[in-house]
């Protein structure tokens, strides 16, 4: 755990970077600093590790307080991680990878040992152990970043716009991995970013600082977007919050209805039967959703041929967002929800959707539901 207790920081210029700052980091968990430029997010984190010395107030690790344990010895607990990386361009990737273990006193062999094991864990093979960083492309040197970071297993990772610097798409991928290794890993992690969605991806809570580094609202992402706390933190968020917010609150709030399947074989009058509104799922023998037919225009029997397979599927525990997208995306305009083995469990309807988000009694509730009714239409 890592403790914020009434922490300020004034640069020698009277600039009040943070001010009066309280904050718990819980061990094992991703708390994300999130706020606009020059909010205290980058002086909050070096404070952590010693890298700035706050003016007042505390930071904890655990039960100690950092102001008195000797900076190197802090340090060696901490992993830290930058935008671009800042790899040691004269050095292997290998090398840069073993940079603490070698501080420490490991021996060359441990070390590289360890430099390979990390290579793969990031994902990145090990014939890239001889290159130079400059060899390496913008997202490969950010994870070679994350792997040296870990090279000692600290028990806490500083994390300072690690994705920012590359491309959406890499960016995605970099977070997909980082989430997954933070599965397996379990680190107590401080991450800051500028970019809401990146922070309500990742963190599992938020902590929304204002200029002059003072904390707007710490929450968990499903409570930040549902209830911020003033129009600082709302206006932060996004008005499309509201849509944002789908990706937390679950299908089962969902009352599913049941369909009327047929199987491919099946002949125009019993599919006629079944889809007597205009439309009919057809499943395979398992009962997974495979298309839908219009069964006014079956002549002879159902064929594969004649399905319409467009359409997202959403899972029964899956996101309302993930029933939304089946919803809309559905040449039937109902949603095929199924259980965790495929199976077609029932549809939902938009509405039903847009109606649950209603519901939620969130403040900006009305504000999402228009957008989406104007895009649905
Ligand atoms: N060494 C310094 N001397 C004086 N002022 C500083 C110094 N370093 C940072 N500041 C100021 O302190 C404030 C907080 O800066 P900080 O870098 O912590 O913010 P930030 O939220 O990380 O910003 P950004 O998102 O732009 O990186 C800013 O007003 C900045 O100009």
């Amino acid at each position: 755990m890592i403790r914020f207790d009434s922490v300020t920081k004034t640069y020698p210029d009277g600039t009040v970077a943070v001010g009066g700052l309280d904050m718990v980091a819980p061990t094992g968990k991703i708390t994300v600093l999130v706020g606009p430029s020059g909010c205290g997010k980058t002086t909050s984190l070096r404070m952590i590790n010693r890298m700035i010395e706050p003016t007042a107030g505390r930071i904890w690790a655990d039960d100690r307080d950092t102001a008195t344990m000797d900076a190197a010895e802090l340090r060696r607990g901490i992993g830290y991680v930058i935008q671009h990386a800042g790899l040691f361009p004269h050095r292997t990737i290998a090398a840069n990878i073993a940079t603490v273990p070698l501080l420490l006193g490991w021996d060359k062999k441990k070390a590289r040992a360890r430099s390979l094991e990390l290579l793969e864990r990031v994902g990145l093979p090990l014939s890239f152990a001889n290159r130079y960083p400059s060899q390496l492309s913008g997202g490969q040197q950010q994870r070679v970043g994350v792997a040296r970071a870990l090279a000692a297993d600290p028990p806490v990772m500083l994390m300072d716009e690690p994705f920012s610097a590359v491309d959406p798409v890499v960016r995605e991928q970099l977070q997909d991995e980082f989430l997954r290794l933070q599965s397996e890993l379990g680190k107590t992690i401080i991450f800051v970013t500028h970019d809401i969605d990146e922070a309500i991806k990742l963190g599992d809570q938020i902590a929304v600082l204002r200029v002059g580094g003072k904390l707007a609202q710490l929450s968990d992402p499903a409570h930040l977007l549902a209830h911020p706390v003033d129009d600082f933190v709302a206006d932060f968020v996004g008005r499309d919050r509201g849509y944002r917010g789908l990706g937390f609150q679950t299908v089962p709030e969902l009352s599913l209805r049941s369909e009327t399947t047929i199987r491919v074989g099946a002949t125009s009058e019993e599919a006629r039967a079944a889809g007597a509104d205009g439309w009919a799922l057809v499943v395979d023998d398992d009962g997974r959703p495979l298309g839908w037919i219009e069964p006014q225009r079956i002549e002879g029997v159902v064929e594969r041929e004649t399905l319409h397979r467009g359409g997202t599927v959403a899972a029964v525990n899956g996101t309302l967002r993930a029933a939304l997208d089946a919803a809309l995306s559905s040449p039937s305009r109902r949603g095929v929800i199924v259980d965790a083995d495929g199976v077609f469990a029932g549809t939902v309807l938009g509405q039903q959707v847009l109606a649950a988000i209603e519901n939620a009694e969130r403040p900006a509730a009305d504000a999402g539901a228009t957008d989406l009714l104007g895009s649905a239409t």
